[in-house]
């Protein structure tokens, strides 16, 4: 227990003095036909190998800020960059460095579980080979190893269909190490789970954070969650960011006021 806390703590140490993972300047979101903007003008830097939750009521604008650092959709104004300055300027420039997991899990549910996790390697291959999906040894090494990680290596030529919410959302994680992404981006990850699920699924999230270092950044409804695991906390309401605290203990009352008023 005690090493687990020094881990914690040298990481902790690592991501203050250490390069940012992404960096967001001045971006805004708009959508046509909206009166407000999604994003105001947010300033936000994550370090490298911190592990985030984004939290604030519906509408808040947590899905707009994820999407807007996968590149699904491109700042109306401002600029996202990851690691020291590389612009993320569409989805070719940073499909391998960042990926992301979704409530409804979003895998192909006729396939089998191998097949959707292979999806994660897609982002590797140009041309021909990448539209007719070929996929050689290593990718098929490197998407066991990543089903082992998950737990999930005893369900690799089942259909997803016949999969639990908990074991499709393990596999959508597999797919994201596939990729090998230096950044996951989860949007309510654990919202379609039961709180059993939910915890497990947290914990495999904390286990990629600590052991792979990747950079996990997660939006959450589920407070108690996010105090019992994650180590930062931002803060959103109406697309403006209202605070990016570490998280020591509990969020404070007063600040969850500033949200969720
Ligand atoms: N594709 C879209 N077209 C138009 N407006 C959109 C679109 N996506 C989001 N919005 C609007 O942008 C704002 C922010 O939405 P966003 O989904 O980012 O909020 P959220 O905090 O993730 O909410 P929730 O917790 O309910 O998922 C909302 O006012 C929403 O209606």
């Amino acid at each position: 227990m005690d090493d687990i806390k020094q881990d914690d703590q040298n990481q902790r140490h690592a991501i203050e003095h250490g390069d940012p993972a992404l960096s967001l300047k001045e971006v805004s979101v708009s959508f046509k036909g909206q009166r407000a903007p999604a994003l105001k003008a947010v300033n936000l830097e994550v370090g490298r190998g911190d592990f985030v939750a984004v939290i604030g009521p519906s509408g808040a604008g947590k899905s707009s800020l994820l999407r807007v650092i996968c590149g699904f959709l491109q700042p109306s104004f401002g600029k996202v960059l990851l690691g020291d300055c590389r612009q993320v300027s569409g989805r070719k420039d940073h499909a391998r460095a960042v990926s992301m997991v979704f409530q409804n899990f979003n895998l192909i549910g006729s396939m089998d579980v191998l097949s959707n996790v292979l999806v994660g390697r897609l982002a590797h291959k140009k041309g021909l080979v990448r539209l007719f999906a070929r996929f050689n040894h290593h990718d098929r090494e490197v998407a066991l190893c990543a089903l082992a990680k998950v737990q999930m290596l005893d369900f690799v030529y089942r259909k997803v269909d016949l999969l639990s919410g908990g074991q499709k959302q393990r596999v959508a994680i597999a797919r994201c190490l596939t990729q090998e992404a230096h950044v996951l981006l989860a949007d309510e990850p654990v919202a379609s789970l039961d709180p059993m699920n939910s915890a497990k699924v947290i914990e495999l999230l904390k286990s990629l954070n600590r052991d792979y270092g990747i950079t996990v950044i997660a939006n959450m409804h589920q407070l108690e969650l996010v105090e019992q695991h994650f180590h930062r906390v931002i803060g959103f309401r109406d697309g403006q960011l209202i605070f990016n605290l570490p998280l020591d203990s509990k969020v404070s009352t007063a600040d969850l006021q500033r949200i969720y008023r």
